[in-house]
C-alpha cells in the first residue's frame, strides 16, 4: 500500500506533485495545522505530516499517530515539533536546513535598511499627504558596527552582506572558530564587547535555554545608546516588555521584528511604538524560498517513506539513497546482534559497545550502532526503533560506545556487540556474506558460523559427551523437528554452545526439561525477525 502524507500548513504546489510522482498519496489540507482538534483525529491515518511553522505537533498529538513515521518541516525551525516525543515513537523529524536561509538574510537586511530609514512609517505619512521631509531623518549604515549573534548559515549570510554593505562585521556564536571568521571577513567576539559596540545587533540563533531572553533589560542597558536591533530568528530571543521601554527611553533607536514570544501576535508591547517595523514571521516568505523548502522537504520524506534513505533527520544518523541498499544487510546484522544479545540478558544492561571490523566500519556506523541498539533493547520495548533506540538507551543510562578497526581476520568485515551486566561481559558477533544474509560468526567468544533463522534454541552446556545425543532424544520424544543444528566450543571439556533452529517455537515446559540436563546450564528461545 502507498505510504499516505498529510500537509496541513500551506507549502508550494510542487510539494504535492512531488509526493504524487514519487509514489505518495497526499492530503494537502493547508490550514488543518491551526485547529488542533481536527489534527488530532485525522492523524492517526498517515505515515507522514508535512508542516510549516503553524502547526504544533505536540505529545498529544504524536500519541494520536500510531503509523505515523516521519514529520518533515518544509524550513528550518523545529521548535514546533516535540522532538523527543516524537523520538520516543520511532518517528524520524527532518528539516530543510538551507531553503530558505538566503531569504532569510535578505529579509534581516531589509529590516536594517527599514529601521534605519525608518521607511514604514515614511510611506504611511507621505501616503496620508503629510510630506514629513523633517520627522524622518535616518542614519547611514556604511561604516557602523553590525553585530551578529549566532553565525550559522543564516548569520554568515547576513554578515557577508554586512561586509559587502562596507559595515564592520562582529560575530558572537560560541561555535565560530577564528578561521570561519577571518574566512567571512569578520571579527569574532564575546558577546559582552558585541553589545557593548554595536550599532546594529542582529540576531541569528536558534530558540534554546542559553538563548532564551538573550536581550532583557539587563543586556540593553550594556549596549551602545540608539543601537538599533533586528529580530528575523526566533521570538523569545528578546524581552518584549524590556525593548519595548528601551524604545520608548531612547536607549534603543528602532527594532525590527519578524517574530513574536507569541505568534499569531495580535498585540506586543512593541507594536505602536516609533521607529518598530513589524512583520508577521515572514522571514521565508519568497517565492524562491517557499520552492525549495517544499521541493526538499517533499524529495526527503518520499525517499524515506519509499526507500528508507534519511537525510536532514534531527533525530536519527543520515542514509543516503545510494548507501541505503548497501547499508541495508548490516542494518539487518546489527539489529540481529544486538537482539541475541538483548534476549539472553535478564539483568539491567550497564554498557554497550560495538566493534566494527573491516567493511562496515567504512559505513555510516551512527545508523548501524542506532540498529544494533533497538536490537537490544526490543526485548524489553517492542516499539523501538532505530530512531528512539539511542535516546532509549541513554534514558536507561546505558553507555554506548563504538570501535573501528581495519579487517583483522578472514572474514571481509564483521560487527561484534559486547554487552557489560553488574554480572557479567557477554558478546556476539557476526557478518554478511555476498547472499546479503546474516551470519552469527563468535557466540561468547567461541567460533562458529551459523546462519540466522526465525525461531533458535540457544545452549550452553559443559563439552561432555552425549549432550548432543539427549538433546537429540528429547526432541525426537516430543516429535519436535530441527531445522539446523551448529555447534561450538572452546577448549576440550571447557564450555560448549549449541544454537538449533526450529521451525516453531517451543514451550517453556520442554525448555524446563532441557535446562534439568546435567551438562546443560542455559536453555533459552530466541526469536529473530528474518
Ligand atoms: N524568520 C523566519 O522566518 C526564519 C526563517 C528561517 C530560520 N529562522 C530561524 O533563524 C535561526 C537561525 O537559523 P540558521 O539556519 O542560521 O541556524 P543554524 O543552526 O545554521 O545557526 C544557528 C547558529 O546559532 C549558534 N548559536 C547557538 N547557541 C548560541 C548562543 N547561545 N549564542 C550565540 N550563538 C549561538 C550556533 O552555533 C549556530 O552557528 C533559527 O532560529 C531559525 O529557526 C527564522
Ligand atoms: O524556521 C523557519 O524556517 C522559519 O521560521 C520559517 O517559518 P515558516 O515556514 O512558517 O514561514
Amino acid at each position: 500500500m502507498a505510504p499516505r502524507v498529510l500537509v496541513s500548513d500551506k507549502l508550494s504546489p510542487t510539494a504535492v506533485q512531488i509526493f504524487k510522482d514519487k509514489g505518495v498519496e497526499v492530503d494537502y489540507l493547508p490550514d488543518l495545522g491551526k485547529d488542533k482538534e481536527k489534527l488530532l483525529e485525522v492523524i492517526g491515518q498517515y505515515d507522514g505530516l508535512a508542516i510549516r511553522s503553524a502547526t504544533k505537533v505536540t505529545e498529544k498529538v504524536i500519541d494520536a499517530a500510531p503509523n505515523l513515521r516521519v514529520i518533515g518541516r518544509a524550513g528550518i525551525g523545529v521548535d514546533n515539533v516535540d522532538i523527543p516525543a516524537a523520538s520516543r515513537k520511532g518517528i524520524i523529524v527532518m528539516n530543510t536546513p538551507f531553503g530558505n536561509s538566503i531569504t532569510t538574510a535578505e529579509h534581516a537586511v531589509a529590516m536594517m535598511f527599514a529601521v534605519a530609514r525608518q521607511m514604514p512609517a515614511a510611506d504611511a505619512s507621505t501616503q496620508a499627504g503629510k510630506w514629513e521631509k523633517n520627522r524622518f531623518m535616518g542614519v547611514e549604515i556604511t561604516g557602523k558596527v553590525l553585530g551578529v549573534i549566532g553565525c550559522g548559515n543564516i548569520g554568515s549570510i547576513v554578515a557577508s552582506r554586512g561586509v559587502g554593505l562596507r559595515m564592520k562585521v562582529i560575530g558572537f556564536d560560541p561555535f565560530l572558530s577564528e578561521e570561519r571568521a577571518a574566512q567571512l571577513g569578520i571579527e569574532k567576539v564575546e558577546l559582552e564587547d558585541l553589545f557593548r559596540r554595536a550599532d546594529f545587533i542582529t540576531l541569528h540563533t536558534p530558540l534554546t535555554d542559553k538563548t532564551r531572553n538573550i536581550i532583557d533589560a539587563k543586556a540593553i542597558a550594556t549596549m551602545k545608546r540608539g543601537v538599533r536591533i533586528i529580530n528575523c530568528a526566533r521570538g523569545g530571543l528578546i524581552v518584549e516588555k524590556d525593548l519595548a521601554e528601551a524604545i520608548k527611553s531612547g536607549q534603543v533607536a528602532g527594532a525590527g521584528i519578524d517574530v513574536f514570544e507569541v505568534e499569531p501576535a495580535t498585540e506586543s508591547p512593541l507594536f505602536g511604538l516609533d521607529n518598530v517595523v513589524c512583520t508577521p514571521h515572514l522571514g521565508a516568505s519568497t517565492t524562491e524560498a517557499q520552492e525549495n523548502v517544499a521541493l526538499q522537504v517533499a524529495e526527503q520524506m518520499a525517499d524515506y517513506l519509499v526507500n528508507g534513505a534519511v537525510s536532514n533527520a534531527l533525530n536519527m544518523p543520515s542514509i543516503t539513497a545510494e548507501e541505503a541498499p548497501i547499508l541495508t544487510p548490516y542494518v539487518k546484522l546489527a539489529e540481529i546482534l544486538g537482539s541475541f544479545a538483548g534476549q539472553l540478558t535478564e539483568e539491567p544492561i550497564d554498557a554497550v559497545e560495538i566493534l566494527y571490523d573491516g567493511a562496515p566500519g567504512t559505513m555510516n556506523t551512527r545508523a548501524l550502532s542506532a540498529a544494533a541498539i533497538a536490537g537490544l533493547l526490543k526485548a524489553q520495548v517492542q516499539t523501538v526503533n532505530m530512531v528512539s533506540a539511542p535516546l532509549m538507551a541513554k534514558e536507561r543510562g546505558i553507555a554506548v560506545s563504538e570501535v573501528r578497526r581495519d579487517k583483522s581476520g578472514v572474514f571481509d568485515g564483521y560487527i561484534k556487540v559486547t554487552i557489560t551486566t553488574k554480572k557479567q561481559t557477554r558478546s556476539v558477533a557476526g557478518t554478511t556474506f555476498s547472499d546479503g544474509k546474516p551470519r552469527f560468526i563468535q557466540i561468547k567468544g567461541i567460533n562458529m558460523e551459523a546462519d540466522v533463522g526465525r525461531y533458535m534454541l540457544y545452549t550452553a552446556n559443559k563439552d561432555v559427551p552425549g549432550v548432543i545425543g539427549q538433546i537429540g532424544t528429547a526432541f525426537g520424544k516430543a516429535g519436535i523437528n530441527i531445522a539446523n543444528f551448529h555447534l561450538g566450543r572452546d577448549d576440550k571439556g571447557g564450555s560448549a554452545i549449541a544454537v538449533i533452529y526450529l521451525d516453531e517455537p517451543l514451550t517453556e515446559e520442554f525448555l524446563d526439561e532441557l535446562r534439568g540436563m546435567n551438562a546443560i546450564g542455559q536453555a533459552k528461545m530466541l526469536t529473530f525477525d528474518v
